[in-house]
Parts: C-alpha cells; sequence; structure tokens
C-alpha cells in the first residue's frame, strides 16, 4: 500500500524549444502519460521571458554556457508540465536521461531524439527542493489541478 504523500510527489518537466520544433511534444507526452504518472498542469507553447529563465537557471549563472542557455531556452515556445507520482522525481530523470545525450541510453527520451547538451529537448527537476520552487516559478497554485485519476488503483498497490 502506498502513503498518500509518496503519490502526491510533483515534478517539473519542460519540452525545449528544440523538442517543440521537432515535434517531439506528442511522444513526450505519451511516455510520462504511459507510464503511469498524471499531468496535473501544462501550459503548451509558452515562450519564456530571459527574466524567468535566468531565475530558472541561477545556479548555473556562473557556467561558461549560462548566457547561450537563456539564449536557446528563450528561442522559441516551450511546454511547461507538472508531472504527479510516485518517486516522479526519479524516474522522470531515468526515463529522461543524463544531461548529455552522448551518454543517455537508447530508450531514454534524450538518448532517442537528440545529439548534443546544447540541444538537449527536455528539463526535468534534478531533486525534489529543485522541483517545488520551479513549479512555483513557471506556475501559479490556481494553475495545478488535483484530479482523481480513475487508473491510479491499477497503477498503484
Ligand atoms: N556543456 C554545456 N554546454 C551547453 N549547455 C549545457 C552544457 N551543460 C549543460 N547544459 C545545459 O544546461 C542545462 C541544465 O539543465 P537541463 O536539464 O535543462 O539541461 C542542461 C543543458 O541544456
Amino acid at each position: 500500500m502506498i502513503s498518500r504523500s509518496g503519490v502526491a510527489e510533483r515534478t517539473f518537466i519542460a519540452i525545449k524549444p528544440d523538442g517543440v520544433q521537432r515535434h517531439l511534444v506528442g511522444e513526450i507526452v505519451r511516455r510520462f502519460e504511459r507510464k503511469g504518472f498524471k499531468l496535473v498542469g501544462a501550459v503548451c507553447c509558452v515562450q519564456a521571458s530571459e527574466e524567468l529563465l535566468k531565475e530558472h537557471y541561477i545556479a548555473l549563472r556562473d557556467r561558461p554556457f549560462y548566457g547561450r542557455l537563456v539564449k536557446y531556452m528563450s528561442s522559441g515556445p516551450v511546454v511547461a508540465m507538472v508531472w504527479q507520482g510516485l518517486d516522479v522525481v526519479r524516474m522522470a530523470r531515468t526515463m529522461i536521461g543524463e544531461t548529455n545525450p552522448a551518454e543517455s541510453r537508447p530508450g531514454t527520451i534524450r538518448g532517442d531524439f537528440c545529439i548534443e547538451v546544447g540541444k538537449n529537448v527536455i528539463h526535468g527537476s534534478d531533486s525534489v527542493e529543485s522541483a517545488q520552487k520551479e513549479i512555483s516559478l513557471w506556475f501559479r497554485p490556481e494553475e495545478l489541478t488535483c484530479w482523481e485519476d480513475a487508473a491510479e488503483r491499477w497503477i498503484y498497490e
């Protein structure tokens, strides 16, 4: 039996501008849906401001690629999502693969759909704390929906 608090874990996932341009939105959403995770918030095709992106990537501000990263992320629309489920932060990272697609195994999103680290199609929070911070940066609380998933009893023990 799974505790409610575990199932309520949330992560922030963003399909980056290259993922949108390369028509990977449906494929990526499908993978998370079929896994059994619940989509509780989504903003499709939002043009993120540089201000938001600078805050989102604040921990990387001293890295040489920071400026390039902010420019890349603001170069087109992104799909921002919040997915919910047991251990979703860790499992989503496994599904996404390594930061560098060249080190990502086939079967992962980056392993299957991209080649270079500077165009790695998707972002996923790296910890529960980062997820909470990123979700509050991209979404207002009322934009997230606590809906009852009828399939949940077929997903969790
Ligand atoms: N060496 C690098 N060169 C360019 N971009 C990078 C490099 N390392 C990390 N990044 C980007 O920085 C992002 C940080 O987290 P993401 O999962 O969004 O994916 C990463 C890449 O898009």
